[in-house]
Order: C-alpha cells, then sequence, then structure tokens
C-alpha cells in the first residue's frame, strides 16, 4: 500500500549549510498494519510523511501511496490519505459538522454520501453529542477528534499520523491511540511516527528506527529486540542511535585524517 524506495531529500539551510534530512530511506507499509516511524527530534519523521503527502518534493528515490507515485500522480495520493499531525487546524468559527462538511466537500463528497459518510464518522468518534459545537468553545479531547474525523471523512485507505498525542493529556492520548488500533483492525495502512516508546510497544506491528535521515533497523519490535540481543525497547533505541554517532564519528575522523598534511 505505501512503498518507498531510497527516498532521499536534502535542504539548503541559511545557517548549517546542506541538510540531508533523508537519505536513501526504503521501507513498505501494508493494509491491517500500523508501521511505526520511531526517531528522535530532527530525525526525518516529518520529512518523510511530508513527501508521502505530497507537501515536499523528494531529491531523490520513490514514493507510492495505494499504487500512486507522488510525483506522477499526487492528486490521487492526496485522494488515498488522511494526514493526521499534532497541529492540525481547526476554524474556531465552524461547528464539527460544518468543519467535517467543508473537508469532505473538498474531496469532492456531496448529497446523501457525503451525509451517510458523515453520520458514520461521527457514529464511529463518537461524536454527536457535539456535532453542533463551535470549534472554538470544545475541549482539546473533542478538537482532536474533529481533527481525526477531518482526516477520515473521505475513506481512505492510507492514514498518517505524525506525533498525534503530542501536547496531550494522557486520557485524550489514549483515546487517540484506541482510535489508531480500531483503524487498523477496520483494515486500514497505518504510518505512525513518534518519538515515544510505549506507544510504539502498545501500537506498532512493525517499526523502523530513524536517526539523521536513515533508518538503522526495521522490522516487528521482538524481531529486533532478539538480533541486537536488547529486549528493553528504550535501551534498543539507545544502543542503535550511539552505534549510529559512533559510525558518524568515525567516519568525520577518518575525512578529517584523509585532508592531514603529510608527515615531512
Ligand atoms: N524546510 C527546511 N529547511 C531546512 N532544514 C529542514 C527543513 N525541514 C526540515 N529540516 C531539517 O531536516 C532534518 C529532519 O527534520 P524533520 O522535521 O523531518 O525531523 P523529525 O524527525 O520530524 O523531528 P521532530 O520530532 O523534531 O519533528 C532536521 O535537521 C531539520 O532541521
Amino acid at each position: 500500500m505505501i512503498q518507498i524506495r531510497a527516498l532521499s531529500k536534502s535542504f539548503v539551510d541559511l545557517q548549517r549549510g546542506p541538510v540531508t534530512a533523508l537519505d536513501a530511506v526504503s521501507f513498505e507499509a501494508r493494509p491491517g498494519e500500523i508501521f511505526g516511524l520511531l526517531g528522535p527530534n530532527g530525525a526525518g519523521k516529518t520529512t518523510c510523511l511530508r513527501i508521502l503527502s505530497t507537501v515536499l518534493k523528494p531529491t531523490g528515490g520513490s514514493a507510492t501511496v495505494a499504487g500512486y507515485d507522488v510525483l506522477q500522480d499526487p492528486a490521487e495520493v492526496r485522494r488515498s490519505i488522511g494526514f493526521l499531525s499534532n497541529n492540525t487546524g481547526l476554524y474556531d468559527r465552524m461547528t464539527a459538522w460544518e468543519l467535517v462538511e467543508h473537508f469532505g466537500r473538498l474531496y469532492g463528497l456531496e448529497g446523501r454520501s457525503l451525509r451517510e459518510r458523515m453520520e458514520s464518522v461521527f457514529e464511529t468518534l463518537r461524536m454527536t453529542d457535539f456535532r453542533d459545537s463551535l470549534c472554538s468553545t470544545m475541549s482539546t479531547g473533542q478538537r482532536q477528534k474533529v481533527s481525526i474525523a477531518r482526516a477520515l471523512v473521505h475513506d481512505p485507505p492510507v492514514l498518517i499520523f505524525d506525533e498525534p498525542t503530542a501536547g496531550l493529556d494522557v486520557l485524550v492520548a489514549r483515546a487517540v491511540l484506541q482510535t489508531v488500533a480500531d483503524l487498523r483492525d477496520a483494515g486500514k495502512c497505518i504510518i505512525f511516527s513518534t518519538h515515544i516508546m510505549r506507544e510504539v510497544e502498545k501500537l506498532c506491528d512493525r517499526v523502523a528506527i530513524i536517526h539523521r535521515g536513515r533508518i538503522l533497523d526495521q522490522g516487528p519490535l521482538p524481531e529486533l529486540a532478539a538480533r541486537h540481543d536488547e529486549p528493553d525497547t528504550e535501551e534498543l533505541f539507545f544502543k542503535l542511535i550511539e552505534q549510529d554517532e559512533a559510525r558518524v564519528a568515525g567516519s568525520e575522523n577518518r575525512s578529517e585524517s584523509d585532508f592531514a598534511p603529510l608527515a615531512a
């Protein structure tokens, strides 16, 4: 459902010069699975998800979503995904119903099919009791539900969650994670980025550990634990990051010595 091959992205940053945000990243995610992207701040998770949602163009490699290439068929890719981040915007002067209806229309739904789809989404997410409340008056949990409904209204086969629980209290975060699990059980293909180990342990069927734009390893968590002889997820994560830092330091030292003046 999602196929990424040797995906790369570089930025030119005024202060830092060229930045490689993604370096030959490859992975696949299937229907009925939650694929986790686990990495520290600046690892490249959001860059990868922005390329998948066609907001950014890759510098190299390829990515397809539901069979559509992000560069060749961006409109079909956008129709095939729902995107939720922790700062998805809502319009304060619209009610929950109006806002979700607005996004449904943007996706080309109308009339009876739009109404039936909305009723189903409001029912599934248990939003009917505040469907006529203005977004400005909602609790954080209600606002997050509206954001999820907005991402789901066109019934996309692929859902992308970029750190969806950041800034939420434990109860709201728990409800969001339960919704993500329910969507997986309903057959959706889900990409879930986070830096919270517990979320990966609870939710993800497979995970890619990403650091400095590279995937350090990927697979089901028990498989990674066995491969690296480290059953504790947090320790496993630190071990892979430390190994990678040592690799980078080693290659920097080597390249410095390549340019060192020759001994007399
Ligand atoms: N528009 C941009 N211009 C320059 N550099 C950028 C740009 N966007 C991202 N980067 C850099 O690319 C790298 C990867 O950033 P990205 O936001 O993808 O990481 P992340 O894993 O999502 O981190 P976080 O958890 O902090 O959101 C970082 O070094 C970041 O500073």
